[in-house]
Formats: structure tokens, C-alpha cells, sequence
């Protein structure tokens, strides 16, 4: 399934560099660092990035969600500062990264490195119905925080 969304480039690098999916089952499209020169995390430091480009997705039935790249986050400890960032249908400004190196080794981001990626998923906004009990009690019903036991 694919979605036109309407997408603005702030970076001109972009332009022969633009975030793309890598393949055709990829789910998210890697963001670049705009950034004009190499930017050092030190150890659990964290910095927001710029990406160069804004999207407007306009229709209230999608979000997009800017998630860690495994192989940046696995084996070098950069993730996000936000854990996921929540790209909202109605946001115009500019995709930022909170880039978060959560090792204890320093870490160098290269311009226009791919450090996150955005991912672009349907959501639904709900009206919610206040009742003082619910219509029936589910199997599981109030349990939680591992009810259901470890094996
Ligand atoms: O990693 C992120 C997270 C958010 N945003 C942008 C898009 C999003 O729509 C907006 C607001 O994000 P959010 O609602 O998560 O932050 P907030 O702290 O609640 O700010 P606000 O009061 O502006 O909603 O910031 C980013 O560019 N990158
Ligand atoms: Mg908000």
C-alpha cells in the first residue's frame, strides 16, 4: 500500500542524497544528518539533528514514527533521546532527530549519515465513550504486569 505525502527539502544535499527505501519491503526510510560538520556524542550525551526536510501528512488517519536504525543502535548505542519520536499528521517543521548516545564510548555522526528512520503508519483517533463499568469482563480482565507468568 503507498501514500503521497507531500514532502519540502530545507537541505539542498538532499537532492542527490534523498531518504529513500532501501528496499522494496522496507518499512522505514533512513534520515540523514544535516549537519555540516561531523558531531561527537560523548558518553549518554544527546543532540537534537536536524534531517533537512519536512513532511505534512494532512490526513489525521496516519502519523509517522521516527525509530533507531538497528545496526547503529545494536552496535554503536545510538539511539533516540525520545526512545520514538511521534511525528504528528498536522506537523509542518522541520523532522528532528534526538540523536542519544547511551554507551560510554564517544561517538562521531558524519554529515548526511543515515542515523534514524521514519516509518509512516495509520492510526485512529478515537471518541471516547465514559461508562462506570464495561459491558462484559474479559478473560484477562484487570491483570497485567505479567498475570499470565513467565513460561
Ligand atoms: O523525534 C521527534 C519528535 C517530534 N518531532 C516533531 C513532530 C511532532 O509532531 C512535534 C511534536 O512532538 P510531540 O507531540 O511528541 O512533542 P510535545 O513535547 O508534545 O510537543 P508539542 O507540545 O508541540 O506537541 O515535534 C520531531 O520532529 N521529532
Ligand atoms: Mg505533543
Amino acid at each position: 500500500m503507498s501514500l503521497h505525502v507531500d514532502l519540502k527539502i530545507l537541505d539542498e544535499r538532499l537532492k542527490t542524497q534523498m531518504p529513500a527505501y532501501a528496499t522494496a519491503g522496507s518499512a522505514g526510510l533512513d534520515l540523514r544528518a544535516c549537519i555540516d560538520a561531523p558531531l561527537t556524542l560523548e558518553p549518554n550525551a544527546w543532540q537534537l539533528v536536524p534531517t533537512g526536510m519536512a513532511i505534512y501528512l494532512q490526513d489525521p488517519g496516519y502519523a509517522a514514527m521516527i525509530l533507531p536504525r538497528s545496526g547503529l543502535g545494536h552496535k554503536h548505542g545510538i539511539v533516540l533521546g525520545n526512545l520514538v519520536g511521534l511525528i504528528d499528521s498536522d506537523y509542518q517543521g522541520q523532522l528532528m532527530v534526538s540523536a542519544w548516545n547511551r554507551t560510554d564510548t564517544a561517538f562521531t555522526i558524519e554529515p548526511m549519515e543515515r542515523i534514524a528512520q521514519l516509518v509512516i503508519v495509520p492510526v485512529m483517533q478515537a471518541h471516547f465513550n465514559v461508562v462506570d463499568a464495561f459491558a462484559d469482563v474479559s478473560a484477562r480482565g484487570e491483570g497485567g504486569y505479567g498475570s499470565t507468568g513467565r513460561s
